[in-house]
């Protein structure tokens, strides 16, 4: 790992029952960076994220985040430390307002204390000034104020994928997650994500590992990209080395 790297992933693997699902899966990922994992479908990409974030603990390798071991900790945990994520399915509270969903995100993330909560004391209600005024923000970078009080399971499908990431971007990771983000999307809401995923980085200082199969958007937004092909990775570089790397054309893109 390089002094510099704000997650490094070494030697993963994750096994269920007979299948080897994922078998030496090394990532490495620098501040500000956007990093894609790609490969085809049943490939291992979405264990690799659930093994990143928490929700498995992987049989065998290593989680390191800002020098920090993760792979034993809780999915709680690993989002307290930094690190958040959207899912394949999108996962709202489908029945809570958009901004209430924006709130319940924060309040979860929070370090709380309940007494002073119940008394409301000066310093909870600037905290709680503080995440509706963070809520409002990311409200508006994303597209949806004007929806701020609709059922967040009444929205557009696009926008209920847009509210996800406000979801995770009010909890101020230093590192989003998304998986397959554009899956579903139009050709237009396609178009924005790719402009927001920039400007997370660009603007927010936000650093970014997705897993994606829309081949012009990870090709266009991504600083690197890592392939894994039956849990095993296959290639790692620039977009224009993956591109034109023979066992990337053999194994996937020459599926396209
Ligand atoms: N909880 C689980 N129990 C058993 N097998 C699993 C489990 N999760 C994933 N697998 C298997 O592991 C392999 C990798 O699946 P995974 O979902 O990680 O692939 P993927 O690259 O994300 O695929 P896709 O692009 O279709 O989402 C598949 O064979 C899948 O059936």
């Amino acid at each position: 790992m390089t002094d510099s790297a704000l997650l490094s992933v070494r030697d993963l693997s994750m096994r269920f029952g007979g299948l080897l699902a994922v078998d030496g899966v090394s990532i490495e990922v620098q501040p500000r960076e956007v990093v894609s994992i790609i490969g085809p479908n049943g490939a291992g990409k979405t264990t690799v994220f659930n093994c990143i974030s928490g929700f498995y603990r992987p049989t065998s390798g290593e989680v390191m985040f800002e020098g920090k071991a993760m792979h034993r900790l809780t999915g709680f945990k690993i989002a307290r430390a930094g690190m958040v994520r959207t899912f394949q399915n999108v996962r709202l509270f489908k029945d809570m307002t958009v901004i209430e969903n924006l709130l319940v995100a924060q309040h979860m993330q929070a370090e709380r204390n309940l007494l002073k909560g119940l008394f409301s004391t000066p310093g909870y209600r600037r905290r709680e000034r503080e995440m509706m005024d963070r809520a409002v923000h990311w409200l508006e970078r994303v597209n949806l104020i004007d929806f701020a009080n609709r059922e967040a399971g009444n929205l557009a499908y696009g926008q209920q994928r847009r509210l996800e990431i406000a979801r995770c971007m009010v909890t101020q990771p230093k590192l989003l997650m998304l998986d397959e983000p554009a899956a579903g999307l139009n050709p237009n809401e396609t178009r924005d994500l790719d402009r927001l995923i920039v400007q997370l980085k660009e603007e927010e200082g936000i650093t970014v590992v997705l897993i994606e199969h829309d081949m012009s958007l990870v090709m266009g937004i991504s600083d690197r990209i890592y392939v894994v092909n039956q849990g095993r990775p296959l290639a790692d570089g620039t977009p224009e080395q993956v591109r034109r790397n023979p066992e990337v054309i053999k194994a996937y893109l020459g599926e396209e």
